[in-house]
């Protein structure tokens, strides 16, 4: 975990921990200068810090002055209803939309604005569906295609004889962490499959491997677990804790919310583009807010 709680700014977000559920009455309204300040002042080893973020399509307010963090190496979940915010929050995040306000800061860098590309290398990495293109390929293809710092395909193709070594030589690391991947996922058995072919649940283990093939250090998951069958979904679910054991850091998107109790140590709850409560799975569940917007009465 960051070695960080406590030393952040008087307005400052930072509940995860914290025994209880914060709702937005305790969660105050950051200004400008405050985002300036805190930015300046978040700590290196913080992942993730969203400060009043906000987004707007037409007339539609996505997302309205969302602030939170994510400590380093746990599993968070950011849940809402349908329309909350959630899926635009992630995509401003890793810069598939340009915000229209707020910061995003990534291990105490200021990451808003920047291209998807400059912040997946950065180690902040979302998943994504398996594009019709990449459908054409293999699995393993798939996973060949997606490290970084790779010296890509075009570059080989116009090498001198020296350089091709070195290309070799990596392709031939690569592939080897290609299978290691494979392995872990247990879809080294699909290797020569067309991804086209895959079942949903299949697409989703080669999603989140593709993702894990740029080395990151923070994963976003949208809905992991959508169209996975439940022992696909168990499989899936102990591949995550294993990473994150293994020092990543996850903030997931998920509709089911008896999943992200069970799973996640801290919560995120967002309706109607604002931030409406966040805390551990038994605060959440048990906030007034949260149940009136969101659980109802049988949660
Ligand atoms: N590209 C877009 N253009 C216009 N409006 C958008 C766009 N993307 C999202 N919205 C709107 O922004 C609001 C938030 O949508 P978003 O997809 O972020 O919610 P969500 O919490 O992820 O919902 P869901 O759980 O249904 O996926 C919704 O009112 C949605 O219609």
């Amino acid at each position: 975990m960051s070695d960080t709680p406590g030393t952040n700014t008087d307005m400052n977000t930072d509940t995860a921990g914290s025994p209880e559920a914060k709702g937005p009455d305790e969660l105050p309204d950051i200004e400008d200068s405050d985002v300036e300040k805190a930015a300046q002042e978040t700590p290196r080893g913080l992942p993730l810090r969203v400060l009043n973020l906000e987004k707007r399509f037409g007339g539609i307010t996505a997302v309205d002055g969302v602030s939170f963090e994510v400590e380093e190496g746990s599993l968070t979940g950011l849940i809402g209803p349908n329309g909350a915010g959630k899926s635009t929050t992630f995509n401003c995040i890793t810069g598939v939309h340009e915000a229209d306000g707020g910061r995003v800061l990534f291990k105490g860098d200021d990451i808003t604005g920047r291209k998807p590309y400059e912040i997946a290398d950065r180690g902040l990495v979302r998943t994504f569906q398996i594009a019709r293109e990449l459908e054409e390929m293999t699995v393993l293809e798939n996973l060949m295609l997606a490290p970084r710092g790779q010296i890509g395909e075009k570059l080989y193709r116009s090498v001198t004889p020296g350089l091709r070594g070195e290309v070799i030589e990596q392709e031939t690391e690569i592939r080897e962490e290609v299978w290691e991947t494979l392995e872990f996922f247990e879809i080294d058995h699909l290797a020569e499959e067309y991804a086209g072919n895959l079942s949903g649940g299949q697409r989703k283990l080669l999603e989140l491997a593709r993702a894990l093939m740029v080395d990151p250090d923070v994963l976003l998951l949208d809905e992991p677990f959508a169209g996975v069958n439940p022992s696909l979904e168990a499989k899936l679910l102990e591949q995550i804790h294993t990473l994150r054991e293994e020092g990543y850091t996850f903030l997931l998107v998920e509709h089911d919310i008896d999943l992200i109790m069970e799973n996640c140590e801290h919560i995120i709850v967002m309706h109607q583009g604002k931030l409406l409560a966040e805390g551990p799975p038994e605060e959440i569940r048990n906030n007034d807010r949260v149940i009136d917007a969101y659980l109802g009465e049988d949660i």
